[in-house]
């Protein structure tokens, strides 16, 4: 029940800019520090109760005087991520959920249509609406530079290998792929919309990969190009509902050389859903229904696993992240599931 009041009084401190006052001039009180912040002293007392609660402010007894408390440890760089996520769920998850129910009966996102007069899922809305761009587009910046290292060094990529990264977006995983996998001969292509075409292409060649790369549009769920070694699937099969993803892995099959391989980039549930270590069951219903997708939803790897053999695919390996390079704020839990086709 609290949930929702402590993150707004929490993220609220940070917005007013009291944290950055506390850090340039520890120990004012209230009555100094309002003023700064331009708000009254007295509701400035009680929004900082719940910090000095929890430790994160410290208060002196004797003068009233406000300090950062466990606040001050936390280095420059982790406070900025937790910032930007925390950022990300005010502007695009806390409004949204007002109409989670709707959501989910009619299958959108209805905070977006309500919020921006937006009619389709939140990838497409960032493309056109500045608030929600501004709130997801850091946030992904911040989980890709996390992610792609450890992704990338997961699978192999055969030398000259044909690639096929599919619904790749403005090309980020084609580029990360002729710059990291590179060999003689190595072609990757994006498949996405044909919106995306025009900046993937310049994508290509700001980073001089444009010989190596190529982008070809369409609908996942009709067809895929063909005669490809490898197929990346980042980001997405936690997008769609079960006969969506069994459609688009057959599609993969068709797309794939005999004995070729499909590395799979997914955040999962764990197998006993009661785990208390683990954060995704809090996090995604809410977020993907309600904010992202209106459908879809996670799933654990046992169950992309079957869904890989009814597909025609054998598993050939299951990558996690190493706990230690983990670090402890990260909500998202996501494992790379490798598979070959069967012939
Ligand atoms: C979640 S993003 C994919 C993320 C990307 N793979 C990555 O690693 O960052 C969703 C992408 O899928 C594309 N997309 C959604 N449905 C599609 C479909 N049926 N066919 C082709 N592309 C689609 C969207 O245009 C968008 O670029």
């Amino acid at each position: 029940m609290v949930g929702p009041a402590r993150f707004a009084t929490l993220h609220t401190c940070f917005d007013l800019g009291v944290v950055d006052a506390l850090r340039k001039e520890p120990g004012l009180t209230a009555a100094e520090l309002g003023p700064a912040v331009g708000v009254k002293p007295e509701a400035l007392e009680q929004l900082l109760r719940l910090p000095v609660k929890e430790g994160f402010l410290a208060q002196d007894p004797d003068t009233g005087g406000y300090a950062l408390g466990t606040l001050a440890e936390v280095p420059d760089k982790d406070l900025q991520r937790v910032l930007t996520f925390m950022g990300m769920v005010k502007t695009g998850m806390l409004r949204q959920l007002y109409w989670l129910a709707d959501s989910v009966r009619s299958g959108s996102v209805v905070g977006l249509k309500e919020l921006y007069g937006f009619d389709g899922t939140m990838f497409a809305a960032a493309a056109h609406v500045p608030e929600v761009r501004d709130a997801w587009g850091p946030l992904a910046q911040n989980e890709t530079a996390s992610v792609y290292p450890w992704f990338f060094r997961s699978f192999d990529v055969p030398a000259g290998a044909r690639v096929l990264d599919v619904l790749g977006g403005p090309g980020l995983g084609s580029i990360m792929t002729a710059q990291l996998k590179a060999s003689p001969g190595l072609r990757v292509t994006t498949f996405d919309q044909p919106f995306f075409e025009a900046e993937c292409r310049r994508n290509f060649a700001a980073q001089g990969v444009e010989e190596q790369c190529d982008f070809v549009a369409g609908d996942a769920l009709r067809s895929l190009p063909g005669g490809y070694d490898v197929l990346l699937l980042k980001h997405f099969v936690d997008m769609y509902d079960r006969e969506d993803v069994l459609t688009i892995l057959r599609n993969c099959r068709q797309a794939l050389v005999p004995g070729g391989t499909i590395v799979v980039l997914a955040p999962v549930y764990p197998e006993d859903i009661t785990d208390p270590a683990d954060y995704q069951a809090d996090f995604f219903p809410a977020y993907i229904l309600g904010c992202v997708m209106g459908r879809g939803g996670l799933q654990p790897v046992s169950t992309y696993s079957s869904w890989l053999e009814e597909c025609g695919f054998e598993v050939t390996g299951v990558t996690a992240k190493d706990p230690a390079d983990i670090p402890p704020d990260a909500i998202i839990n996501r494992v790379v599931i490798t598979a070959r086709r069967r012939d």
